[in-house]
């Protein structure tokens, strides 16, 4: 399929929507105009992008957890006790796996299954088979914003459900939400179901209703370089600023070195608004979202929440616009909603002791800003090059040519011959390029401290330190020190 970073004409989009919408019966009750009435009718108060705006303004950093169950009922139950006990600034609802990956016949024999036993039989809410007005009776139930998040390749008729449904953000993205996601869809498949999804929001953007999009942006979230995961999250911005999108909130996922953490979001906040400007997008709002830890939890829980500490302590020291909240059962599952609030109340003490200050103007940090941003230039140069300009084009064959290459991910059109370990300070570097096309200075850069990791460790630099700082987090550390 030919693909382009273009916006795409009403035409081909209300006619590629006619089929999007039979995908299951639920779709025959989203009406545009009357979805866009909808969403007029919510009040500023409870507008996601409202209220990263105010934080944004104000240097705060929000707290969102996750969370989705499967019986509309509980999820709302659920959501309410999160906004109320758990302090929440921004609720989720999370969807279920089947929903993800277009199952939504299984999804409906979850629900059923849900309502026989009473338990949550999904892993997440199926708000695809609930359809619009379920969707607009858990969205009107709370008093915060509401913000589907999930995991989707072709994440087209979920959209055009939520959105109608009163959910005033979106996560995702045509990179993001495939290569960690999925080992066969195809890139090209991707950023086209995106284009789909970021062209209907930017229809409500023109028809005077603004909502927020997120890009993905840990990937997945194990060692994955700041530079690429920061590339990626530039890249699907200006895709989705492309099909009108004006409300972007670009994310990361903390690798642990607390100074390379504010280091990368100060330089993907900085390099998103350089190049959507650069695209002439300087009327897209940006926000930032920091990803507590997403390597493997302890399953004990004090450990746990030393664990979520330091998450909300990193987020809100790099002065992210929000943090996504991890949970003390993490180790073990979906957690209960008193164990969800308590990372939430946990995380809320961090931002509101720590909010005065701020790691970002330091001389180490903005060192470490200047190399990520620097790498994501050698990316995104080449990005453009393959592409002769466009950047859907390029990102297509910057996959193939392992120009943009994501470690450990399960996607067969993943290269994977970039190899990620931590320097002596736990901080991610390159140990083998593969085909990210960094300049020989900063190839360099990452021999040198790996080569004071290997001094230090007394072994020489190897694929062995990729396979213990793996291990490490299971063992409570960062670094994978050798036996
Ligand atoms: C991106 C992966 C993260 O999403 C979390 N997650 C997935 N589904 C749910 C869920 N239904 N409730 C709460 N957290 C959830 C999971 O624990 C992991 O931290």
């Amino acid at each position: 399929m030919e693909i382009k970073n273009q916006k795409l004409s009403n035409d081909d989009f209300f006619a590629e929507r006619k089929e999007v919408l039979q995908q299951w019966p639920t779709g025959k009750d989203v009406d545009f105009d009357e979805a866009v009435a909808y969403q007029k009718s919510i009040p500023a108060k409870k507008r996601f992008g409202v209220k990263l705006e105010q934080a944004v303004k104000d240097g705060t950093t929000l707290i969102q957890p996750r969370a989705g169950v499967a019986l509309y009922k509980e999820h709302i139950e659920l959501l309410k006790y999160l906004e109320d006990e758990g302090e929440a600034d921004l609720l989720p609802t999370t969807i279920d796996s089947y929903t993800r990956l277009n199952r939504y016949k299984e999804a409906q024999v979850g629900i059923d299954k849900s309502f026989e036993t009473g338990r949550s039989m999904l892993n997440g809410f199926p708000a695809l088979n609930y359809g619009v007005h379920i969707c607009r009776e858990v969205t009107s139930a709370l008093k915060s914003p509401v913000q589907v998040r999930h995991g989707t390749p072709d994440a087209r008729l979920l959209t055009e459900i939520s959105i109608a449904g009163g959910f005033t953000s979106y996560e995702g993205g045509g990179i993001s939400y495939n290569i960690p996601y999925s080992k066969n869809f195809s890139i090209e498949h991707t950023i086209a179901h995106w284009q789909y999804t970021d062209r209907l929001i930017g229809l409500y953007e023109e028809a005077g209703v603004s909502i927020n999009r997120e890009p993905f942006g840990p990937l997945t979230g194990t060692l994955v370089p700041p530079c690429i995961s920061n590339a990626v999250a530039v890249i699907e911005a200006v895709l989705a600023a492309t099909q009108g999108v004006k409300d972007v909130t670009v994310g990361y996922g903390q690798c642990g070195n607390l100074i390379q953490d504010v280091a990368a979001i100060r330089s993907l906040e900085s390099m998103t608004r350089k190049y959507l400007d650069q695209f002439s997008f300087t009327d897209v709002r940006i926000s930032t979202v920091f990803h507590q830890w997403m390597g493997g939890f302890p399953q004990d829980e004090s450990k746990s929440f030393g664990v979520i500490s330091w998450g909300a302590a990193a987020a809100v020291l790099a002065k992210a616009t929000k943090v996504i909240v991890k949970t003390p059962h993490e180790a073990v599952g979906i957690p209960t909603k008193e164990a969800n609030a308590a990372g939430l109340k946990a995380s809320k003490q961090l931002a509101s002791m720590l909010q005065q200050q701020s790691f970002c103007d330091m001389p180490a940090v903005i060192a470490e800003a200047e190399i990520i941003m620097a790498e994501m230039t050698c990316i995104l140069n080449k990005v453009e090059e393959l592409g002769k300009g466009d950047w859907a084009k390029g990102t297509v064959l910057a996959f193939e040519a392992g120009v943009l290459d994501i470690p450990f991910a399960p996607s067969k059109y993943n290269a994977g011959k970039m190899m990620p370990a931590r320097d002596n300070n736990g901080a991610i570097r390159i140990l083998s390029c593969g085909n990210i096309p960094l300049s020989n200075e900063l190839v360099l850069f990452h021999k040198q401290k790996l080569d004071e990791r290997a001094a230090y460790e007394n072994r020489a630099v190897s694929f062995q330190m990729v396979v213990d700082d793996v291990y490490a987090i299971g063992k409570g550390f960062l670094v994978g020190r050798p036996n």
